[in-house]
Parts: C-alpha cells; structure tokens; sequence
C-alpha cells in the first residue's frame, strides 16, 4: 500500500514575518515532548484540546500531533495528523483486517516515514514551539506494545526530552480493583520506555483524585479499601499493591479536569520536572547506550576489513602459484 509522506496541515510559527526556516533547533531550545496515552475513554483527546488551549492562553507555542488513525474528529488544531497520511478505512479493507488490526497496521506504515515526521517537529521556527504535543490511539496495547509504538517513542525521545503524561480516568479508578489495573499498565509502560510518567488523574471535576494519592502512599489504606472484597482478584490487588511501592516511588502525579481546565499549572509544573528528570537519568543512559552501538558498528567494520584483507592476501598469494 502507498503511504504518503507525512506533511504539516499547517505551520506552527506565528506568521509575523518570519517564516519557519529549514534546519536542526539546539539542544538548549528543543521543545519537550508530551505522549498522551490512557486507556480509552480516560480523557486524552479532551486533555489535548485543553493543553493546546492552556498554552495558547499563556502564548506559550506548542506543535500538536494526532496519531490515532481511527479517531473521528480532532477537536484541536492537529500540525500532523496521521490521518492525512494512512487512511485507516482503506487499510482494513485492502488487508482484510478488524478495527484493532487496521489501527496498528495505519501505525505500523506511518512509523515507516517517521524520520519525517520527526524532521519536520526539529524544523526551527519562530515562535520556536516548547512543547510537542502527541495524541494515541485508544487501545492503549496498540501503542505501547507495538514495534511502531516503540519506534515512534524511540525516534522521540533520541530527539527531544521525552515524558509520558498516562491518562487516568479517575472517576472509573475508584474501584481499588480498576485502580490497580490502571497502575499496573502504568508500571508496565514505564518499565517498557524508561521515560519520565506523570500520572493525570483526569475528570476530578467528576471525583476528587486525593483517594487515589492515598491508596498510592500508604499500602494500610488501599488495604482498608480492598477490605470488603474477599474474592482471589482482590487479594491479587493487595499484594501486588506491595509490589508497587517501589514504582509508586518513582511516580509524579497530578489532579487535572481537562473538561474545566483545573489543573493544568500543576500539570505542566509537572511536566517541567519530568523534562529534567529526562536530562539528569534518561538521557546519560542514551547516550551509554549509543556509544555501546557505535562501538560494536565499529568493531563490525573492523572486522570486516580483516576478512577483506586476508581474502584480498589469499587471492594474490594464489596468483602468484
Ligand atoms: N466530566 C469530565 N468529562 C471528561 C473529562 N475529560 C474527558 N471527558 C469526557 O470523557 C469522554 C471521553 O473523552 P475522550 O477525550 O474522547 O477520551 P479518549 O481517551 O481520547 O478516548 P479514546 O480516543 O476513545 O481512547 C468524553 O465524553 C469527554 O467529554 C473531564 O475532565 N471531565
């Protein structure tokens, strides 16, 4: 199937004269990534619309990108939309797939041109964007467990100071049981990506989140919640809440109502001290990392210009016979 190359639906920069120009931003400016992901229906694509409007307000400059391939309509002004570039109708057609199929499939062809993507979110403008903002699919599996999800955090977070802002709907965790099963996916991203993750209890507009930060801090309390339950689930819940001390240690939070707008200097305070929790531990360990692959390229050059030499000595030793 043809995949078109990713384009900008429209610039970012403010059009006062200065048109966005080619070339790579310094590190000292590059704007920090913000990846949306939540289980469906926790809020992410209502809490897009209100981080653009938030910043918008504050004349704060932000890049928006949508790469849920399936969703409707896109109630914020989306840069990138991967929409204009996969048609996710056509690719369940054209390979016989269901809804999930053709999602990760619209995933896996958009992540083949994701080199372009990212060049055009390096593209230096003016205003030169401080946030890049990137709307997922709701099938959160689809996206965090995918080689394409993995790709597309990767080409991120080599790039850009990357966190993950995890969706929760708060209202629906207040089941100790669905609150349990919403942290575990949370653990479960934050062990797969290594980035920074802010938990956005989302809807406290509906139900107050501070019931959530209480079952995190004190295991005795989240106890007490689960007392009533004796079923083998909920003492599954209790001793994985153990468990998930350690995790939880490690774990910014925040109470937002992307529907009303409450929350949202605290999230993006947040959302700062994840960028430098990304400079000062994730990204020292990328750079180790780079360094160990570009030694074993190294090596593997190495010694394929032994084997040349020696297969290069072998024929002219021949000749000479
Ligand atoms: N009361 C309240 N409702 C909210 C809030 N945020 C989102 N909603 C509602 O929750 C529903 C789901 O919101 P979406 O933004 O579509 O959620 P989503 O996670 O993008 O959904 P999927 O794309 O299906 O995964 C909608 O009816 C929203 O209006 C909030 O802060 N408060």
């Amino acid at each position: 199937m043809d995949v078109s190359s990713p384009e900008e639906r429209h610039d970012s920069s403010d059009g006062s004269g200065t048109k966005a120009t080619e070339g790579a931003i310094q590190s000292s400016d590059k704007p920090t990534v913000i990846l949306v992901i939540g289980m469906a229906g926790s809020g992410k694509t209502t809490l897009m619309q209100r981080m653009a409007a938030h910043l918008s307000d504050a004349g704060t400059p932000a890049y928006v990108l949508n790469l849920d391939p399936a969703v409707m309509t896109v109630p914020y002004g989306a840069n990138i939309d991967i929409r204009d570039t996969v048609n996710y109708k056509n690719v369940m057609k054209q390979y016989s797939l269901g809804p999930n199929g053709g999602i990760l499939t619209s995933l896996n062809l958009f992540a083949t041109r994701f080199d372009q993507v990212i060049q055009l979110c390096e593209k230096k403008r003016t205003p030169q964007p401080k946030y890049i903002l990137v709307d997922t699919p709701g099938q959160i599996e689809i996206f965090t467990w995918s080689a394409s999800g993995a790709i597309i955090t990767e080409a991120f977070a080599s790039t850009f100071p990357t966190m993950i802002a995890y969706v929760v709907d708060t209202a629906r965790s207040a089941a100790p049981q669905t609150f349990m099963s919403n942290m575990l996916q949370a653990c479960s991203i934050l062990y797969k990506t290594k980035l920074p993750l802010l938990l956005a209890f989302n809807k406290i507009d509906v139900v107050r989140h501070e019931f959530a930060v209480d079952w995190m801090k004190d295991y005795e309390v989240f106890n007490e919640a689960l007392q009533r339950d004796t079923t083998y689930a909920a003492t599954l819940s209790r001793s994985l809440s153990l468990v998930l001390e350690e995790f939880y240690e490690n774990l910014k939070n925040v109470g937002v109502s992307a529907a009303t707008g409450e929350g949202m200097d605290a999230f993006f305070e947040q959302v700062q001290a994840c960028a430098e929790e990304y400079r000062q531990l994730y990204l020292p360990e990328l750079q180790k990392r780079q360094k160990e692959r570009e030694q074993l390229e190294l090596k593997r050059q190495q010694a394929n210009m032994e084997k040349l030499r020696l297969d290069t000595e072998g024929t002219a030793e021949h000749q000479k016979q």
